[in-house]
């Protein structure tokens, strides 16, 4: 799954990148570490193939706290995922929980009592499947995102990738207004290597070999994910 990312995005936004880079350098202060994320991604998975809850969100939360810290351009974004990640947290918390320990069991659960609106979205606005199914496609994006970080050049530009990956995703289901300010807050990222050092993984060089390791983890959860809503017929849920 290697992406393009020798397009382009166009000039300007240079001094808002160097704002940007000094800021997230700054804000590494927070004690992320992309280690954690992808620590979380892999506790996911069970030996019976299914995909545990908690440590789904705890990655999410972690990639939130990475996105704002990256700037409020990005704030648009980030309240989106957070308010599905809110949905989920709920459930976990409430009487419910058990039901949805797993996505595999929340998929059960939620099917057998009506709860995902199939066919329109204002039936079940807070069906979880729904939720986790944006999130999942998201996670697309993301899986693209960092092995198109991981295998390119030093001189790569972060925006591009980052744009590339999204056109091949995430941007399939959004509309052109959310497409524009998302191609264009890609355009603030900063460059490569201070995106990998942000990390907080150590070298560029260190941060590459440990996305190697671990995007694995990140693929299975979302193959398991996609094989599970295909199998219910709830890839394109409204
Ligand atoms: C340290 C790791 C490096 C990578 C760090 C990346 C951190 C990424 C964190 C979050 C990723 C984005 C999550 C976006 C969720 C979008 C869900 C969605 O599609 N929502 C749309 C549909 O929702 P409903 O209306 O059906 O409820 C919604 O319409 C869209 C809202 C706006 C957000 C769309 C922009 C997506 C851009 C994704 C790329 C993020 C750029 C990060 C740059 C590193």
């Amino acid at each position: 799954m290697v992406i393009g990312w020798r397009g382009g995005v166009g000039g300007g936004g240079k001094r808002r990148v160097r704002v940007l880079r000094g800021k997230a350098m700054a804000e590494r202060q927070d004690g992320f570490c992309l280690r954690e994320v992808l620590a979380a991604f892999r506790a996911c998975l069970t030996a019976e193939q299914t995909v545990l809850m908690d440590p789904y969100l705890r990655g999410w939360n972690g990639l939130i706290r990475f996105l704002n810290s990256l700037g409020t351009i990005f704030s648009f974004v980030s309240k989106d995922a957070v308010t599905k990640i809110q949905i989920m947290e709920k459930y976990r918390s409430s009487d419910q929980r058990e039901r949805y320990e797993t996505l595999q069991s929340m998929v059960e659960y939620e099917l057998a009592n009506g709860l995902v609106g199939l066919k329109n979205q204002g039936e079940c606005p807070e069906s979880g499947c729904r939720a986790i199914l944006r999130l999942h496609r998201a996670l697309h994006w993301l899986q693209m995102f960092l092995e198109g970080l991981r295998t390119s050049q030093e001189d790569s530009k972060t925006s591009v990738i980052c744009t590339n990956s999204y056109n091949a995703s995430l941007a399939n289901y959004h509309p052109w207004v959310i497409r524009k300010a998302a191609t264009l807050a890609f355009r603030a990222l900063p460059t490569r290597n201070a995106f990998l050092e942000n990390m907080n993984l150590g070298t560029p060089e260190e941060a590459v070999d440990m996305l190697g390791e671990a995007l694995p983890y990140v693929c299975k959860v979302y193959e398991i994910t996609e094989e599970l809503y295909a199998k219910h017929k709830m890839l394109d849920l409204p």
